[in-house]
């Protein structure tokens, strides 16, 4: 792209140095930089990204910008100072990749639990009936059926954003399904993506670490609702959860139309005579259009909530009838991970699940007490390095089970001993044991089993790994528990 073109939103403070006539692409990683790149600094939690100028120019970067003047050979490359990076890299990527958004119907959902699901669900509405549509989030980017990268957090940084909006829009996507998390609203990483459609799924105890009080995470996760824009030629909504204490927080801070949904109290969407089958859920939808019976594979009163949300959605935004929205729910499968039941030779009934938040775990456990013929064992973990608060709540949650394991997600560069002194603080009985390794926990779990026992193993979903220290280490909840399985009860 022209370098004038690509600056020419920019607020500059000072220039030094020729800029380069092209600029092929933008990069806020040094590593990353290829030739005839621009490389932005951004001031990390961790490290400054002014310190890898060196590395950036070494890479090919021809221009870089920055929020001061650093020492740079202008013969390699031009350098641009602006007052803010963070607020310079949406401006940049926004105009670099031309404000794919626009040209898209983006759907954002956000709130603590069912972000994946309720994605997941809204990606799978709109291709089983004929639409071209891509997902962006914790499972990575995934256009139709074909899974292009995966990917580290929630919601990418801004860059990345844009990059797959413009993917997107490149292969023809017309529809895109995003999970919106709270650092990605906090830290300006969906800055310059215009909404159609912003779905809220529930709020509830996370990341206070980072956001102090459950009034700033509200505040943090409203912003979503807040900035969809009124516009002539774009019919926008907010989707929200009739049921959750927030809902009246947020239907008050959006400027476009509401479209409710929930079980207990009066929606416009709304689930009533839910059934619990070993196999799956079923329900009545009543609706402004009409009432449909509803049948699906997922488990559980939030999985309920999730496919509310998604139908509410899908059917508020797009003219598909709800006789096929309800007929496309009976084919939605579990996205990976969450609420996986592994089938295996022992007897027993395995779950995985993603939950790892307190109001996650209660939702997972209670998906399965109906079906409980004898004991319930809950290996159930956190993470080192982040909201303590949350631990000993876990634990609590956890208690309702017959036995419970507590064990560690991601350790991080925590002491494992303390992460779980802080959640044996929360058990509410002497059932229970603390084992570190996560390998050794899932086993227990299973070498404690009888016959018809319910284990749920709870905290990763299908993650491939477990961060120790920095580093990622290849894990599989799922494989080692098949693998215990086998090896535990090789007759049965
Ligand atoms: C605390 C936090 O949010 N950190 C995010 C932040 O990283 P950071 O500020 O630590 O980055 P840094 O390592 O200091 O690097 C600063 C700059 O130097 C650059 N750099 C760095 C090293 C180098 O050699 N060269 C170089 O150029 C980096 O590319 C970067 O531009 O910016 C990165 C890029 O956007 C994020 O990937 C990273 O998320 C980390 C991995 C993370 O764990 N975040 C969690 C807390 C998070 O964001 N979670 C949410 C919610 C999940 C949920 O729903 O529960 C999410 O959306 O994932
Ligand atoms: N609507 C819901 N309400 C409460 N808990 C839910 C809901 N949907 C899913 N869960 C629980 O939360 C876990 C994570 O679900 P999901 O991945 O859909 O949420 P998420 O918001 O995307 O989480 P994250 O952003 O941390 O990846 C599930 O495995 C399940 O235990």
């Amino acid at each position: 792209m022209n370098t004038y073109d690509l600056i020419s939103a920019l607020k500059i403070k000072q220039q030094i140095g020729q800029l380069p006539n092209v600029i092929s692409s933008i990069s806020h990683n040094s590593r990353q930089v290829t030739d005839n790149s621009l490389f932005i600094c951004i001031s990390g939690f961790t490290v400054d990204g002014h310190k890898f100028v060196t590395e950036a120019i070494e890479n090919g970067a021809t221009c870089i910008v920055a929020e001061r003047e650093i020492d740079i050979d202008t013969n390699k490359a031009a350098l641009i100072i602006v007052p803010d990076t963070n607020k310079a890299i949406a401006t940049l990527a926004a105009t670099f990749y031309n404000h794919p958004s626009h040209a898209l119907t983006l759907y954002g959902v956000t709130g603590t639990n069912g972000k994946t699901t309720v994605t997941t669900i809204i990606k799978h509405l709109l291709t089983q009936n004929g639409l071209s549509a891509a997902l962006i989030g914790t499972n990575g980017f995934q256009i139709n059926e074909d899974i292009y990268s995966s990917s580290n957090n929630t919601t990418s940084d801004i860059l990345t954003n844009q990059h797959l909006l413009y993917e997107s829009k490149n292969q023809g996507v017309t529809h895109v399904a995003m999970e919106v998390s709270s650092h990605g609203l906090e830290q300006g990483r969906l800055w310059g993506i215009d909404f159609s459609v912003a779905t809220f799924t529930n709020l509830s105890h996370e990341h206070l670490d980072y956001h102090g009080s459950m009034e700033e995470y509200a505040a943090t996760k409203v912003q979503l609702f807040s900035s969809l824009s009124i516009q002539p030629n774009k019919q926008k909504f907010a989707i929200l959860n009739r049921d959750d204490s927030w809902y009246d927080f947020f239907q008050k801070r959006t400027p476009v139309q509401i479209v409710s949904y929930g079980i207990h109290e009066e929606a416009d969407f709304r689930a009533t005579g839910i059934k619990y089958h070993k196999d799956g859920t079923t329900f009545e939808l009543l609706t402004p259009e009409g009432n449909y019976r509803v049948q699906t594979k997922l488990m559980g009163e939030f999985n309920v909530y999730n496919i509310l949300a998604a139908i509410a959605t899908v059917y508020t935004k797009e003219s598909i009838p709800l006789k096929k929205l309800v007929k496309s729910i009976e084919f939605t499968p579990s996205p990976p991970g969450r609420m996986e039941k592994l089938e295996n030779d022992g007897g027993r009934h395995i779950y995985i699940d993603y939950a790892h938040t307190p109001d996650a775990l209660t939702k997972a456990i209670n998906s399965l007490l109906p079906f409980k013929q004898n004991k319930l064992i809950v290996v159930v973990g956190t993470g080192g390095d982040r909201d303590k608060s949350i631990r000993p709540l876990l634990a609590i949650a956890a208690s309702v089970a017959d036995y419970v394991i507590l064990t560690i997600n991601d350790p991080r560069h925590e002491d494992p001993n303390k992460i779980l002194q802080d959640l044996e603080k929360g058990m509410l009985h002497h059932q229970y044991a603390c084992i570190a390794d996560r390998k050794l926990a899932i086993r227990e779990a299973i070498n404690r089993s009888s016959p018809d026992d319910i284990i749920l193993i709870a905290g990763k979903g299908k993650e491939p790994y477990q961060i120790i220290k920095n580093k990622k280490v290849a894990h599989n909840d799922a494989t080692i528990a098949l693998e215990c399985s086998k090896e535990l009860f090789p007759n049965i």
